[in-house]
């Protein structure tokens, strides 16, 4: 006989059964994985569709803070804000971003006000804020500056921790913006604030139908960010990125997109052994709903699929627009 292992070795001996498939599963999915990303609108009684993605409103905070009772029922340990933002407030100097009444200020305060427990995490970005929906402020050639921008990122991060946040989110890609953040929530007392990086965040054509729902994409007519998102070729970069984010005081690190990022999400797991998360994106979630409306694929099962793949890439979280689906799935199985 030549040196196989089989028969001794039979692969299929552990996937007999179901207890035997339980006890060697290497990666679970708990509701304690999932970050929901809500959208935000200004004014009360306020509730819309968005048509790229099938199942996620828009809501103003009041009927948000509503909604949020049986999020937090679920078990889920934090929300992300993102505001839809008037084109009344938006400016080429962004200065709404760090408006203490403004949307995600007060949004952040109501949530807080009501659920001291769950975490609420806010976008760094000028992206919604800007009349041309690039994440900073604008040379005359329409080259984003980075450290003019992050001057606003300060002030915008500021303002979101003196209105309770938890953890900041930087999702502009600027260089040294992390640094600038920490520095400055040390400085007034933010000690406990959590910077979230979205350390390597791709540009992507994934984000269509975030930009639809936040309002930004006509905005951005056909603009592109490639002078400061990364280039969806390069992996070496991502860890590059992350080595200084976290040199820079990010408590946890990003990966996005998702799905088509895993080998990304594993390096950085590998290499820095810290808190990192991926963001399932509109996108992709975009992708599996319609593929569903089609009665192409099972939505229920290609979510909890899709979000342990995750787990098993390394990340300790995911955020993603189904986390309440999942979260109700999770805890019925
Ligand atoms: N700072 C903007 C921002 N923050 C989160 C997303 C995308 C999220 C998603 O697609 O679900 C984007 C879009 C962009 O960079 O243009
Ligand atoms: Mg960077």
């Amino acid at each position: 006989m030549s040196n196989r292992s089989y028969p001794f070795t039979r692969m299929r001996r552990m996937r007999a059964d179901d207890f035997s498939r339980r006890l060697m599963r290497e990666n679970t999915l708990s509701v304690d994985d999932l970050i929901y990303p809500v959208f935000i609108l200004d004014g009360t009684q306020q509730r819309e569709e968005v048509s790229s993605m099938p199942g996620v409103e828009r809501l103003s905070i009041d009927l948000l803070v509503e909604q949020a009772e049986s999020w937090v029922a679920l078990g889920i340990p934090a929300l992300a804000l993102f505001p839809v933002v008037d084109s009344a407030h938006k400016s080429l100097l962004a200065e709404y971003a760090y408006d203490p009444e403004g949307l995600i200020q007060r949004a952040t305060r109501a949530l807080k006000a009501r659920f001291p427990q769950l975490g609420i995490v806010t976008d760094v970005a000028l992206d919604p804020y800007t009349t041309h929906g690039q994440d900073g402020i604008i040379d005359e050639k329409g080259y984003v500056i980075n450290d003019i921008t992050n001057e606003v990122l300060v002030k915008q991060a500021l303002s979101h921790a003196d209105a309770g946040a938890d953890i900041v989110a930087p999702s502009d890609m600027m260089d040294g913006r992390i640094g600038d953040i920490r520095v400055a929530l040390e400085d007034t007392g933010h000690h406990n604030v959590r910077i979230m990086s979205y350390a390597a965040k791709y540009a992507s054509s994934f984000y269509g139908p975030f930009r639809d729902a936040v309002g930004t994409a006509g905005n951005l007519g056909s603009g592109n960010k490639y002078t400061y998102q990364m280039d969806p070729a390069n992996s070496d970069e991502a860890l590059h990125e992350v080595e200084m984010d976290l040199n820079e005081g990010a408590d946890m690190v990003m990966v996005k997109p998702g799905m088509p990022y895993l080998d990304v999400i594993r390096r950085v797991k590998d290499n820095f052994g810290v808190p990192t998360f991926a963001y399932q994106v509109s996108g992709e979630y975009a992708m599996l709903q319609a593929a569903a409306a089609n009665g192409w694929l099972d939505l229920d099962s290609v979510m909890i699929e899709s979000l342990v793949a995750f787990k098993r890439a390394g990340a300790n979280g995911i955020l993603t627009y189904f986390a309440v689906r999942a979260a109700e799935l999770l805890k019925n199985q």
